[in-house]
């Protein structure tokens, strides 16, 4: 597959856009228009450094409003295209891309339009160069990739063809097995685009939204699987409007947008062998290596100033210290499989404060291969001599996901600690679900990351209400709900203390038998105000025992048609904080509506430790 990127999808002057296509290596990119303009480099001097850069350059574009118009305008347009056509050539560039007629049009007679497209492709002709019409969503007339090919077929010109977008045409819900008729050699071009699903007007969606394929909720493998079997060898390019990528570090994006396209090649290869009736295409599509999701998380690790405070609440909840590494500065405490490593922060560079996951998997190589062909960056650590040897990868936000081979009770590395864990029956089971502080800008890149190299499926996006500010929160999670991960955003600005992104949430067996002890050894939980328990009372018809227990011990409720939810919060240590739920029956959710309680809960305990406002 040849991998193109527009150069709206980054960041930065031409040139740095340049830069950061080549480094993430991508084969060639699409010139915006806009950049050219505003480059201070002539056409010739791009045209040099691109090659240098070993990158072709694959497209022009966009040249808009052409067809559809009076004779006098069609004149001009034939002049302005006569100029981009002259520039095209020097900086070497074969095709660009014309939008259907937004703002201009008088008529939306097919017959017209192809007439008029028949002389932009002799004048095309006359300069060696060629024209990819794309509908645009939003066109006067010309609004879907069908007509743009019937009008492609009306021209008959052998320098005009179409360009096929994925967001104009899955934007629309337009279905894209049609895309099967259209000849090979009448695509031209080829612009892939990923977008939330989202229901707005579908230029703003467009210009604001759209995301690298594998971040959002388009189904991009069958729409690639339709293009390859129609024989099309061309590029595949990235064309991605985000006001994100606009103000991100350009090599970032450009290594995400690559990993988008590798993974996007994964789908479409799944696509094509699931399919009946496959032709021969001509472009391949290989899968990456096949990984079943983890089988479980663990450890968690967390790396916070306050160990001490760490520690108290680990053992007010139950957990055994096993002690420190026998090497490292980190010691783990642990409850049934439920295991936290804790240590200070590194100081050689910044760190979230839930710096790693540790996941259990068939192959530890086999997800490392997975995780290496998606161009996430490899760590390799052991610290001395009988460690076990950690491989893992480092996420967008900077935590470590490391790989271990799950099948034993108790993974090895555990008696590189000091004491084995108790005999008692835990209360404790297993780590039921982390939060993952993810900066603003890492937030889509976060998505990708967790979906395409642990093969977990993306839940829908939530926003919950905070005092100060409203927190973005995507679940990625295996079918099974063993493994659960949230990625919640951190608004620009915004301050973590207050919006508290990151926790750990522990599975146990009773949750209100373990809020009681706890108790007993000193726990204060996170207060939950009287007027929730009046809503919960209102909302189901809860056992007035239960209530009162649930309130005595400020544990939150939740039930939906498979189960009952019972949670409870512990204060926060710095910017993380645990939680420990119960789900009764099939409940499967995180009692989205007690989320902005918990947030208002704990913006309300944070101004009394450090304002002094009254409780
Ligand atoms: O938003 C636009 O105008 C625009 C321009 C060029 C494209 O290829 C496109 O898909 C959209
Ligand atoms: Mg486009």
């Amino acid at each position: 597959m040849r991998t193109s990127i527009a150069t709206v999808c980054l960041s930065g002057t031409l040139d740095q856009k340049l830069v950061a296509a080549h480094e993430a290596g991508f084969d060639g990119v699409e010139i915006f228009e806009p950049d050219l303009v505003a480059s201070p480099d002539s056409p010739e001097t791009i045209r040099t450094r691109a090659e240098e850069l070993g990158l072709s350059l694959d497209l022009y574009q966009p040249f808009r409003d052409f067809e559809g118009v009076g004779p006098d305008l069609l004149e001009r347009n034939l002049r302005r295209a006569a100029a981009k056509f002259t520039l095209m050539n020097r900086l070497g560039i074969e095709t660009m891309l014309l939008c259907s007629n937004v703002a201009t049009a008088r008529s939306g007679d097919e017959q017209l339009a192809a007439a008029q497209l028949r002389e932009l492709g002799d004048l095309a002709e006359r300069f060696g160069v060629r024209v990819a019409y794309e509908a645009l969503a939003w066109g006067r007339f010309v609004d879907s990739y069908e007509q743009a090919a019937r009008i492609v077929r009306l021209t008959d010109h052998p320098r005009v063809g179409v360009c096929l977008d994925s967001f104009h045409i899955l934007s629309k819900g337009h279905n894209p097995e049609a895309i099967e008729t259209i000849p090979a050699d009448k695509i031209f071009f080829v612009q892939l685009a990923d977008a939330p699903l989202l229901s707005m007007d579908v230029l703003s969606w467009s210009r604001h939204h759209r995301l690298f394929p594998g971040e959002g909720g388009f189904e991009l493998g069958a729409f690639m699987g339709h293009l390859v079997r129609t024989g099309y060898d061309g590029p595949i390019s990235l064309e991605i409007f985000n006001d994100t990528f606009r103000q991100s570090d350009p090599r970032a994006t450009a290594v995400e947008a690559r990993r988008s396209l590798r993974w996007l090649e994964h789908e479409t290869a799944l696509w094509l062998g699931a399919s009946p009736g496959a032709r021969a295409a001509r472009m391949s599509a290989s899968a990456l290596p096949a990984v079943e999701p983890p089988a479980e998380v663990n450890y968690l690790e967390l790396r916070a100033d306050a160990v001490d405070d760490m520690r108290a609440l680990l053992s007010q909840l139950g957990f055994h210290a096993h002690g420190r590494h026998r090497t490292k500065a980190v010691e783990l405490w642990s409850q049934g499989a439920a295991r936290i490593i804790v240590g200070r922060p590194e100081s050689d560079r910044p760190q979230p404060t839930v710096a790693g996951i540790g996941l259990s998997v068939v192959s530890p190589e086999t997800a490392m291969r997975r995780a290496t062909e998606l161009f996430a960056p490899e760590i390799l650590r052991r610290e001395s001599a009988g460690d076990e040897p950690l491989v893992g990868v480092r996420a967008p936000d900077g935590s470590e996901v490391f790989f271990g081979a799950e099948g034993e009770t108790e993974p090895n590395w555990v008696h590189e600690f000091g004491a084995p864990a108790g005999e008692d029956t835990p209360v404790i089971q297993r780590v039921d679900h982390v939060n993952l502080a993810q900066p603003w800008q890492h937030f889509d890149a976060g998505v990708l990351f967790f979906h395409s190299v642990l093969d977990l499926r993306a839940q829908p996006s939530l926003e919950v209400a905070a005092p100060v500010g409203l927190v973005r929160s995507q679940v990625l999670r295996s079918a099974d709900g063993v493994i659960r991960i949230a990625l919640n955003l951190v608004p620009s600005g915004a301050d973590p203390d207050a919006i508290l992104p990151q926790h750990i949430a522990f599975a146990a067996s009773d949750v209100l038998g373990l809020a009681r002890t706890a108790r007993e050894r000193g726990f204060r939980p996170l207060d939950i105000p009287a007027n929730y328990y009046d809503d919960i009372a209102a909302r189901y018809d809860i056992d007035p025992a239960l209530l009162s227990e649930l309130k005595e011990l400020n544990v939150m409720y939740d039930r939906d048609e498979s189960g009952e939810f019972l949670h409870f919060y512990t204060p926060p240590i710095g910017t993380v904080f645990l939680e420990v739920v119960e789900r009764r029956d099939g409940y499967d959710g995180y009692g989205a509506l007690n989320a902005p309680v918990r947030l208002a809960a704990q913006y309300q305990q944070r101004r009394v430790a450090t304002e002094g406002v009254s409780a």
